[in-house]
């Protein structure tokens, strides 16, 4: 019986249960997922899975005791995700597919359809996407950093319904379980605010990257596009065969009733601004009607260099954080019309060229 009526489910798995012991692969662990996986897909739910674990798995593959210089981690997760890859095939006798990807190709909105069409081509061919950071490839600039927030990308690229986070402990503590004896499980989270960020601390283990907190950011940008998420712990079979049975085995964060429609949550979450613009404090955004969102005169500064298509940050002069929106100018052109004190000029231009930011590519934000 499938009572959570999924069709399509995200599932991630940490390395603390691929390499156990931080030392190659085990399929210890993950019997017990890849199990679900299968029963999942015959219950005609289809899976994609985001596995964490390639540098832990290639980390005895390397001097022990040697300084785990930037270099050498992207060393260890080009050698340890043929294997994590390897353990995963073992497991199931259906064909899988690897996808490596980084933010710089998911905030990219054209590499970010085509992540989607594959990922549902590949679905339509039941053969399992597991996906994982391009490690090696990655600079500060370029990464997401860790699969938590991964995993909540790729479960709003592939229209998932749920997002199951499969960790090393049962789910969402008041505080850190390890630290604290008197720690109470949360089994449900309706909202999350800054009091859910302050339970969350980092990893304890040595192979966990992101501890809590990157788990609630991907359960926040999830949620808001209306996805179920879960944190379970992954060492029991108990989690599946409940999830399985309908029911929370862990932590359930409740998505929103009237989700972010996709391109503006991509906007919001996974595109990165390349640049600023200020507008004056009294500027206010109505995405309800077909006007423009910003006018030139509106504009007290550009900063950073973007090209037309860039995403941007609206702010205002006091730093409340307005929108991330699409430009349809570059920098340079922005400034130029923003700085012009003829404002007959600039209006006749800008009507000319068109708007700003058009009313289609734009993402709220909160205020901060
Ligand atoms: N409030 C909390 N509730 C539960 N776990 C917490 C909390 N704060 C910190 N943690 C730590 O987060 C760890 C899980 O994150 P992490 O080690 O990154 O695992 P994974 O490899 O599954 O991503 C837990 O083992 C625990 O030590
Ligand atoms: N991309 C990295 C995993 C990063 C990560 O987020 O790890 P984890 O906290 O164990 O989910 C790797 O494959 O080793």
């Amino acid at each position: 019986m499938n009572t959570f009526n999924w069709k399509r489910i995200v599932i991630k798995v940490g390395s603390a249960l691929i390499a156990p012991k931080n030392q190659g692969c085990s399929s210890h662990f993950l019997l017990g997922i890849a199990q679900f996986i299968v029963r999942c897909r015959a219950k005609g739910i289809e899976v994609v899975l985001v596995s964490s674990g390639s540098v832990a798995a290639g980390r005895n593959l390397f001097t022990a005791g040697s300084e785990e210089s930037i270099a050498v981690k992207k060393a260890m997760a080009a050698a340890g995700q043929t294997e994590m890859m390897a353990t995963w095939d073992r497991l199931f006798d259906f064909a899988s597919a690897q996808i490596l990807l980084t933010h710089g190709d998911l905030r990219d909105r054209e590499r970010f359809i085509s992540i989607r069409e594959t990922i549902f081509t590949l679905l339509e061919h039941n053969i399992l996407p597991v996906i994982n950071e391009n490690d090696t490839v990655t600079t500060d600039n370029l990464k997401v950093g860790d699969n938590d927030n991964l995993s909540a990308m790729v479960a709003t690229a592939a229209d998932a319904d749920a997002l199951i986070i499969c960790s090393d402990i049962d789910g969402l503590y008041d505080k850190n379980p390890h630290t604290h004896d008197n720690a109470k499980l949360l089994s449900r989270v309706d909202e999350i605010d800054s009091a859910i960020y302050q339970m969350a601390g980092g990893a304890t283990s040595a192979t966990g990257t992101g501890g809590m907190r990157t788990k609630i950011e991907a359960a926040e940008k999830a949620v808001s596009h209306g996805i179920d998420t879960f944190i379970v712990n992954g060492f029991t079979e108990l989690t599946f065969n409940m999830l399985l049975d309908g029911k929370n085995p862990g932590t359930h964060f409740v998505p929103h009733e009237n989700p972010m429609k996709e391109h503006e949550h991509w906007m919001k979450h996974t595109s990165k601004e390349q640049g600023v613009v200020v507008v004056g404090n009294d500027v206010k955004l109505d995405t309800s009607n077909d006007e423009e969102m910003i006018t030139s005169d509106e504009i007290v500064e550009v900063k950073g260099r973007f090209a037309v298509g860039d995403t941007v940050l609206v702010r205002k002069g006091d730093g409340t954080r307005l929108a991330k929106a699409k430009s349809n100018y570059s920098s340079c052109l922005l400034s130029f019309i923003a700085d012009q004190d003829d404002q007959n000029f600039a209006s006749e231009f800008q009507q000319k060229t068109g708007p700003i930011i058009s009313q289609q590519n734009i993402a709220l934000l909160e205020k901060s």
